[in-house]
This record gives C-alpha cells, structure tokens and sequence, in this order.
C-alpha cells in the first residue's frame, strides 16, 4: 500500500473520530448539564431547615405561657424569608429556636437533618459556630474593634485558618459595599454602615444560614433598601438561606416566602 494509501485512511480516520466526537459531545455535555440540574434542583427542593408542630411554653409566675403554638415551616437553600407579626407574636422565640439557641418544648426541628430538639447545647453551638450567622442585636459590633476586626472575629470563632483570614474579611468588607470603611470603627460609621458591617461579620465564615432579628428596624427607607439589596447579592454569591424577622411591610416583596404570625401561630 502506498503512502498516499495510508495517509487517507489515517485522515479518514481522525476525522471520523472528530466527527464522532463533534456528535458525542454535545450530548454528553448535554447530559452533563441536565445530570447537575438535577442535582441541584434536588439541593435547592431539599429543605436546609424544617420546624415540625412546634410548640414553646414559658413558666411565668408559675404559670405557663404559650408562645409558640403549633409552628410548621421549611427553608429552602437559597431562599429569603421573612416572620412578620406583631410585637410580641412569638417571631423572636421562634428565630432563637431556629438557631438553637432554645429547645422547643414539644415537636422538631432538624437543621440539615441534624435534630436540634434533641441534641444537647454543647452540639448544637458547634453547628451554630459552623454552619449559621447571627444579625442580632445580642451578636452586636465589638465598639473597639475596626470593621475589619469586626469581621476578622468571626472567623477566630469559627476556627478558620489564619492563612484565609485577609482574604476573606476583605471579600466580605467588599460584598457589603465597605471597602474604604474597613478601619473605621463602629462609632465612626453610620447605622446602616454599621448594620452592613454586622453582615459582613455573620457570613465571614461561609454559613448556611444566616438568621436576623428585625435589620433595618433602626434604618430609615433607603438604608433598609441598601440593606436588603445586600441580603439578596448574598443568597446569590454566597449560596446562603436568610431568614429574617420584620415589622416594615415594604420590605416584604422581596421575600421568597412570608410568614405571618399571630399570637403564636401562622395564618
Ligand atoms: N424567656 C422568656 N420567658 C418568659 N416569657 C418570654 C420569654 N421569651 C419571650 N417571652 C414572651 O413571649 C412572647 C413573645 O416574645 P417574642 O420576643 O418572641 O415576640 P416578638 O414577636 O419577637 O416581639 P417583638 O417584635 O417585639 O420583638 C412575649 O409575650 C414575651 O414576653
């Protein structure tokens, strides 16, 4: 056989091969995608949280007194939701709940199928350490540390390696919009500012959850906005769920999901 002989044959052959692979790839890229849809169609339908008949009742006085009444939910990965209600409906008991931070006294709670209402205190604070952020008022800015160190904290807490901490706090520091604040300390920032710091700090460690006891209740309109624009850059960048109690009905249109609480229950 000639050369001439050869070569065709081997061209015909690469090009049959980059044929087959011009019709293979598209499909197995095809199926590829459609595979990780799938998959994370099936994250984002699995609840990161669901709360089951819960019910809390306070010893006052000797006394008891029902706050929670019976509560159902779920959070789904990536979704903001909001507890609306009146003072005193029972949102703040159930916020610390969901954070296990208390124990309800009849039915579940189980966090990324962790049962919180059976674990004990020491196990629920490691995942809380690990896997949540808190914007509450209790979880405040240290006043004589910078925003940067502000963030920084977090991250000692959560047993981040030091290596990650720069890196890190500044990402954060930019997501919320501070990087020129970074050395201001809280007295030397406006609410809102001080408010974003506060966020930076609660997702430094990568939560799951980020939980927030009434944000912008300090905030006037625009700076609740600002706020809220933030929380929904975060559920994209962050892959983070919020879930976050509120009094201000202009807010509530950018929830995924709002509950309304009444005296213990949800209507
Ligand atoms: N540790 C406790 N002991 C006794 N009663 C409590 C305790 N914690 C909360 N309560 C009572 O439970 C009720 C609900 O309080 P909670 O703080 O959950 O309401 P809320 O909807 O968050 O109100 P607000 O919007 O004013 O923060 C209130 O009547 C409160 O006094």
């Amino acid at each position: 056989m000639g050369k001439g002989a050869s070569d065709t044959s081997m061209t015909w052959w690469r090009r049959n091969r980059e044929v087959a692979a011009a019709v293979e790839d598209p499909i197995s890229t095809e199926s590829k995608v459609l595979d990780e849809m799938i998959v994370e169609e099936k994250i984002d339908r699995h609840p990161l949280l669901t709360v089951e008949s819960v019910e809390r009742t306070f010893q006052v006085g000797g006394q008891p007194l029902h706050v929670l009444k019976g509560i159902n939910m779920e959070l789904l990965p990536r979704q903001l939701v909001m507890l609306r209600g009146r003072s005193g409906s029972g949102k703040t008991t159930l916020l610390n709940m969901i954070g296990g931070l208390d124990q309800p006294t009849k039915g579940h709670i189980f966090f990324q199928d962790l049962p919180f209402h059976t674990m004990s205190d020491d196990d629920r604070t490691l995942v809380r350490r690990k896997k949540m952020g808190f914007i509450f008022q209790a979880f405040a800015l240290m006043p004589l540390l910078s925003a940067y160190e502000n963030v920084e904290l977090s991250l000692r807490m959560a047993g981040i390696p030091g290596s990650e901490w720069k890196s890190r706090v500044e990402h954060c520091l930019e997501l919320v919009g501070l990087s020129k604040r970074m050395h201001h300390r809280p007295f030397e920032l406006s609410g809102g500012e001080q408010q974003r710091v506060a966020i930076a700090k609660s997702i430094a460690h990568r939560p799951r959850l980020l939980l927030a006891d009434e944000p912008t209740a300090e905030l006037d309109s625009q700076m609740s906005a600002q706020i809220m624009s933030v929380f929904q850059d975060i559920i994209r960048t962050e892959q983070v769920t919020i879930c976050m109690t509120t009094h201000d009905p202009t807010i509530l249109e950018v929830a995924d999901h709002v509950y309304e609480m009444v005296d213990g229950k949800f209507i």
